[in-house]
């Protein structure tokens, strides 16, 4: 007698069950960004930074109204969607976001970075291949890397004026670099050196803010501020960052002088948040 086919359900509702568990982590990751303490010029429970239209409150609401989005795109990662469904899923994402906080952009560069990161954690469980940092950068190259490079190159003119080098675009068409390069060797080196996760979190944003191209700081400082930015993280990591005693003065007089010049160093916290997600995804495997 011939058996019946198997049925696709126990995979599937095995499948749902991973994208909620893999949106719990984004969220997670982004939540621990928030409350993470001392950050140069930008929002956190403690005060709200360089910015004087958005709160630790705001961020809540915009974190509470991503989290589906976080599920559906890891879902249409394992069904290996093309990049036009990802970006469906990401404009969808904004209008929620900017539905629930009156139009203030929280989380624009996460939903691009930390969306990304999680459809190629669904691919990975669909290729049921070993998961690790470097096979997930493998992925995004691989699967969605012409496609994020056509998207980089049909930027449209910057609405803040001329378009800065790099920026989430790029960083997207290259396989988030200044996560898989900078971000997790500057978490994984404090961790080592057993000093724990939030001191981990501050020597990789630090990391981040001294490497990237960060649109935030160019758009609100121009390339002063994005100098200055990269000097204070400089600073601050050549004294041996978390690892020096007064550290925490040292971050807290960075983000007195950003706050002073409306710093916001946005784009290095979405990337922290990114690598966060990575270190936590890797630890969780693909079960
Ligand atoms: C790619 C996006 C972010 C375009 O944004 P834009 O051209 O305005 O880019 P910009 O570089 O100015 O950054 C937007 C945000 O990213 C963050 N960011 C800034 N600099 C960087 C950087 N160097 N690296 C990573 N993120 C950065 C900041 O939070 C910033 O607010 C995005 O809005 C977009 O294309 N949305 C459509 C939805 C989409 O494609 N989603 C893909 C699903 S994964
Ligand atoms: N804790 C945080 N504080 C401030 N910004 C953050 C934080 N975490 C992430 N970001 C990122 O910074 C960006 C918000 O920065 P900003 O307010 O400068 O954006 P904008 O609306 O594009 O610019 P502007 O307000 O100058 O017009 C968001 O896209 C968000 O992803």
């Amino acid at each position: 007698m011939q058996r019946a086919a198997a049925s696709p359900a126990p995979r599937a509702r095995a499948d749902r069950a991973f994208c909620h568990g893999t949106a719990r982590l984004a969220v997670r990751c982004l939540h621990a960004e928030l409350t993470l303490h001392p950050k140069p010029g930008l929002v956190s429970l403690l005060d709200n930074g360089s910015h004087d239209d958005m709160t630790a409150v705001t961020f809540m609401r915009s974190l509470f109204a991503l989290r589906h989005y976080f599920a559906r795109i890891c879902q249409a990662g394992i069904d290996g969607a093309p990049f036009a469904a990802l970006k469906r899923l990401g404009i969808d994402a904004e209008l929620r976001m900017l539905r629930v906080t009156g139009g203030v952009n929280t989380h624009r560069g996460a939903i691009f970075s930390l969306g990304l990161l999680c459809a190629a954690i669904g691919q990975a469980r669909a290729r049921r291949t070993d998961l690790s940092a470097a096979a997930l950068r493998a992925i995004l190259l691989t699967r969605w890397g012409d496609e994020l490079a056509a998207h980089m190159h049909a930027a449209a003119p910057c609405r803040q004026g001329p378009r800065p080098a790099g920026g989430a675009r790029e960083e997207g068409a290259l396989g988030l670099p200044s996560v898989f390069e900078v971000g997790l060797p500057a978490l994984h080196n404090t961790l080592g050196a057993g000093r724990g996760m939030r001191h981990a979190c501050i020597d990789a944003l630090f990391a981040l803010m001294a490497h990237i191209s960060d649109s935030n700081v160019f758009h609100r400082g121009g390339s002063d501020g994005a100098q200055t930015v990269k000097q204070q993280a400089r600073r601050f990591l050549a004294l041996g960052g978390t690892a020096h005693p007064q550290w925490q003065e040292e971050a807290l007089s960075c983000h007195r002088l950003f706050v002073g010049r409306r710093l916001s160093p946005g784009g290095a916290a979405d990337l922290l948040a990114a690598t966060c997600l990575v270190h936590a995804a890797v630890a969780r495997g693909l079960a």
